[in-house]
Formats: C-alpha cells, sequence, structure tokens
C-alpha cells in the first residue's frame, strides 16, 4: 500500500510524459514529415485543429472569413487543418466537384448527428445508392405532381398577407419563409404538415436550425459531444443547454414519426400522389440496412433541414432587395402584371418566362450561397492545381462564397443587380452559379426550391407592395457561416408593413 503511494508521482509524470512526447511527435510530423507540409498556410493551422475551433466556436463562426484572409495573403491554395487544402479559384470548381464521378466527403458527418442522411454521407458508393433512391422524387415531374399542394401553402401565405395589411402590423419575414417551407416539405417528406405557416407567430422549425449551426461547430472538434447527448435524457440536456431544446424537440418529433411509419401508421394525409418517405420505404435501391429506423431518421432530418432554411432565406434575400430598390420593385410588379393581367393564378410555366423574375432569383441565390461551409471531397487521384500536386486521399474543399463574390465575375459582387443575369449579359455567367453545388452531390432539392421561389416572390410581387420596418441590408447578410450563412446576432429579421398592390 505505502509503495504504490509512493509510485504514485512518478506513474503521473510516466503519463505525462508520455502524453507530451505524443504531442510532440505529432507536431514534427504535421509540421515536417506530413505529405501537406509543404503547402501554404499558417504553421498553426497546419499543426492543430484548434485554429479552426478558435475562429469557429470562440469567435462564433468565423473561420470562413479568416480563410479569405489567409487567401489574400498566401494565394489561392492553403491548407486550413492538418488534413484539409482549401481552394479559391472560381474556374477551379468543376474540377474538384465533378459530374459522373462519386466522391467521398469526410468531415459533414461528425457535424449534426445526421452522418447517414444523403449530404452528410462518408463513401461515393453509398451515396450513390441513397441518391439513386430519392432522385425519383425530386424530378421535375414528381415536383409538378405536388405543384397544388406548394399552392394551397401560398394561397394561406395570402391570407397572411392580408391579415396583416388590414392590421398595419410589421410582417417578420424571417419568420414568416421558414413556416411555409417547413409546411411544404413535411407534406412532401411525410405526407402532411403542421400548419405552420397558419400559426399566428409562424412557429417553424426555424430556431432549431439555426441552433444546429452552432452545435455543428462543437462536434466537428469534439467528435463525442452528439453521441454523449444521444446518452443522456432530453429533458437534462434542455436544461443544461436551453438554447438546445428546439433542436432536440425537432429530433424527437422526427424519431416519433419515422417509428409510427415504421409500425405502419399512415401518416398520410394529403391528396399528393406519394411521399418521399413512402418511396424510400420501397425503393430497390437500398439494402435493408438503409431502411432502419436510425437511418431514415437520418434522411427525414437531412431533407426536412434542406428543405426549409436555405429556400427560407433566399426568399428573405430576395424579399429585402426586391423593396429596398423601388425600380427593382416597379419593373419586375409591371412584368407580373402584362404575364397575369388578372392576377388570379400563378401558373409556374408562366411564371418561368418572365426573364426579370428569373434574373431576380438567380441574384437572390447567389447571395444566399446555399451553404456557407466549405465542401469536402476526397478524390482517389492526385489532383494537380498549378505548381501544386495535391495528393490523392487528401481532403480538399472549396467555399461557394468565395466564387459568388468573385469580382471579375459578378462585379460589385454585394450588390442585388437583377441585370447581371438578362439578355447577353447573362451568357457564360451561370456556369458560375453554384449556389446549388456541382457534379454528383449537388442539391437535390433544386427543382422544389425553384418551384417555390417563383410561385411566392410571383405572388407576392403581384399582388402586394412592401414597405421595409426597421431593416437593414445587414439584416440578409452573412455576419457567421454555421454551415448554412447567420445574419448578425442582433438581427430582429426582415419586417416589412404589407400594402395592397393596386392593380
Ligand atoms: C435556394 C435553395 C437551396 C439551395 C441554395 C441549396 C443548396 C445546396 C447545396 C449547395 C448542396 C450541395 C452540397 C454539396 O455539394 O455537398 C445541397 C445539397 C442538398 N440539398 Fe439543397 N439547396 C436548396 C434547397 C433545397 C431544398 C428545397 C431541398 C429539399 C429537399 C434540398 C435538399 C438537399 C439535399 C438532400 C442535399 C444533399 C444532396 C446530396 O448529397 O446528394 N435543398 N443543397
Amino acid at each position: 500500500m505505502e509503495l504504490g503511494l509512493a509510485c504514485a508521482p512518478l506513474l503521473v509524470a510516466y503519463a505525462v510524459a508520455t502524453v507530451a512526447a505524443y504531442w510532440v511527435a505529432l507536431l514534427v510530423y504535421r509540421l515536417v514529415l506530413h505529405p501537406l507540409a509543404k503547402f501554404p498556410g499558417p504553421r498553426l493551422a497546419a499543426a492543430t485543429t484548434w485554429y479552426e475551433a478558435y475562429y469557429d466556436i470562440v469567435q462564433g463562426g468565423q473561420y470562413s472569413k479568416k480563410i479569405s484572409e489567409l487567401h489574400d495573403l498566401y494565394g489561392p491554395v492553403l491548407r486550413v487543418t492538418p488534413d484539409e487544402i482549401h481552394i479559391r479559384d472560381s474556374r477551379f470548381f468543376d474540377t474538384v466537384y465533378p459530374s459522373g464521378v462519386h466522391l467521398d466527403k469526410v468531415g459533414w458527418d461528425k457535424r449534426f448527428g445526421t452522418e447517414n442522411g444523403l449530404l452528410m454521407t462518408v463513401h461515393g458508393a453509398a451515396h450513390k445508392r441513397r441518391r439513386a433512391a430519392l432522385a425519383p422524387m425530386f424530378s421535375r415531374r414528381s415536383i409538378l405532381d405536388f405543384i397544388h399542394i406548394i399552392h394551397g401553402h401560398v394561397d394561406t401565405f395570402a391570407v397572411r398577407l392580408q391579415e396583416f395589411e388590414v392590421r398595419k402590423e410589421p410582417m417578420n419575414l424571417t419568420n414568416v419563409f421558414p413556416a411555409l417551407t417547413g409546411d411544404v416539405i413535411m407534406d412532401y417528406f411525410f405526407g402532411f404538415n403542421q400548419g405552420q405557416i397558419k400559426s399566428p407567430d409562424f412557429t417553424s422549425f426555424h430556431a432549431a436550425f439555426m441552433n444546429m449551426g452552432s452545435t455543428g461547430h462543437w462536434a466537428t472538434q469534439f467528435h463525442f459531444i452528439l453521441p454523449m447527448m444521444d446518452m443522456i435524457p432530453d429533458w437534462i440536456v434542455a436544461k443544461l443547454q436551453p438554447a438546445a431544446k428546439p433542436l432536440l424537440d425537432l429530433r424527437s418529433q422526427n424519431r416519433s414519426l419515422v417509428q409510427q411509419t415504421l409500425l405502419g401508421t399512415d401518416l398520410k394525409r394529403n391528396d399528393a400522389k406519394t411521399t418521399v418517405f413512402h418511396e424510400l420505404l420501397h425503393s430497390k435501391h437500398l439494402v435493408p440496412a438503409e431502411k432502419s429506423q436510425s437511418r431514415l431518421e437520418d434522411e427525414a432530418m437531412t431533407i426536412v433541414a434542406g428543405g426549409v432554411e436555405t429556400t427560407a432565406y433566399a426568399l428573405n434575400v430576395a424579399s429585402y432587395h426586391i423593396i429596398a430598390n423601388p425600380h427593382i420593385y416597379a419593373r419586375l410588379h409591371a412584368d407580373l402584371v402584362a404575364a397575369l393581367p388578372d392576377g388570379a393564378s400563378q401558373d409556374l410555366l408562366t411564371l418561368e418566362q418572365i426573364p426579370y423574375l428569373r434574373a431576380c432569383i438567380m441574384e437572390a441565390v447567389r447571395l444566399t450561397y446555399g451553404l456557407s461551409a466549405r465542401n469536402p471531397r476526397t478524390h482517389d487521384k492526385d489532383i494537380r492545381y498549378k505548381q501544386w500536386l495535391i495528393p490523392k486521399r487528401t481532403c480538399v474543399s472549396m467555399s461557394v462564397p468565395d466564387v459568388n463574390h468573385d469580382e471579375d465575375i459578378f462585379p460589385h459582387s454585394h450588390l442585388f443587380v437583377p441585370e447581371r443575369w438578362l439578355d447577353g449579359a447573362g451568357v457564360g455567367l451561370e456556369k458560375y452559379m453554384v449556389s446549388f453545388g456541382r457534379g454528383t452531390r449537388s442539391c437535390i432539392g433544386v427543382n422544389l426550391a425553384w418551384a417555390e421561389l417563383y410561385i411566392v416572390l410571383g405572388t407576392m410581387f403581384r399582388g402586394w407592395k412592401f414597405e421595409l420596418f426597421e431593416t437593414g441590408v445587414r439584416d440578409v447578410e452573412m455576419g457567421a457561416d454555421y454551415f448554412i450563412p447567420h445574419v448578425w446576432r442582433g438581427s430582429g429579421g426582415v419586417r416589412v408593413l404589407v400594402g395592397a398592390s393596386g392593380d
């Protein structure tokens, strides 16, 4: 016993020395012997992921901004973490995200606790199967079959616009749009909706998804966090971390809906032809393990998340800029009146023929980015970029905002200029529209997103006139990167007073 106590300091010293030796060896490896050792970038970023953690956790979603500054200093190729190379060169986008090749994507699987959802799937082969199972439901044909349900929700939105017009109270579009897109995607995925657009204060998944972003930065650094949260009862986590409550509620609701369906309860209440969930369950592309409760929970969460915030934010950005610029509103409204003289039907095919509306949507989607995060891919072959040979199996990433603010391609890139997409001006520009991603892992929801954008914006700016209420451009500009863009922390949202358009 006495001998044991006497040995204790020695054992502690031994343990400390072992850990120190490990760290020193790791540092030497990363800085000197690592295959990426010769790539430019701060030595601290090459040495440890704590560099990234400092900007994303301590500074709050600021590593993307820091990376832009580092590119200004070091050039277009940068080692941003010990194992990742980031490239800023719009012309290289299609090389990193090629068509026809099913690449691995490493890193996002640890972020949100949905590692088996399509967006986060690591292995290219598994992604290919999962995508094949979902693809038919996201074709243009399938979206057109579902369009009457989108119209139904937009009609309810129009009733709410009338209500706010009469009440003369500001409407908070930042709350309205996630409620609207939330109802649409719930109807599409599960076959019913929760009437979010009808609820008095537009209760939605918005707070949950906003919270998911910051959890994601923590989970990227500390992989044990999400599995640990899963082991603790939700009510304890909610007590310790009240901000996580909306996310926990959404997760448990999602779990229960998937469980009910697997147990044979038919959740479908709408008159859609089918649901995404039904098609997944019957897909021949998926092996039985991919139809398990937990895999389907991951997929449901991924699709619902993908369907809510991205499109809602694009609607927000479009609305702000159209309202803030009377000449844009005037031209758009005039074109909508000409195309839809009676104002009643917002037929998608007619709306799609209005060039100025399309140009406004392109510009909004450009300023929205889709995802603000670095988007990783792992190639099976070496990639050559200028004088650099990036070894195969390296994690290589690029970022959509870098392309969308490339001043050589989009001059005055922070301004909302629909004209840049019109007539001759737009020729050649579309190949740089990367907000929906590129290649085999690009956005599967693009047809749904476009349909929603056309119908919602067509309805709003054909029938109404708006005035901004205590809202500025900061309320629609990225202040931080939490996987998706977040505006500045103090924003009260895009608030508008609603008036009739008069024709
Ligand atoms: C303006 C609207 C939208 C934008 C800008 C957008 C953007 C993106 C981007 C950039 C990606 C690619 C990620 C990558 O390359 O790894 C993506 C993927 C995805 N998006 Fe969207 N999205 C939008 C709307 C939607 C909608 C409405 C849905 C509805 C389901 C959706 C579901 C998804 C899914 C499931 C993926 C994963 C695809 C895959 O990994 O194969 N998105 N989105």
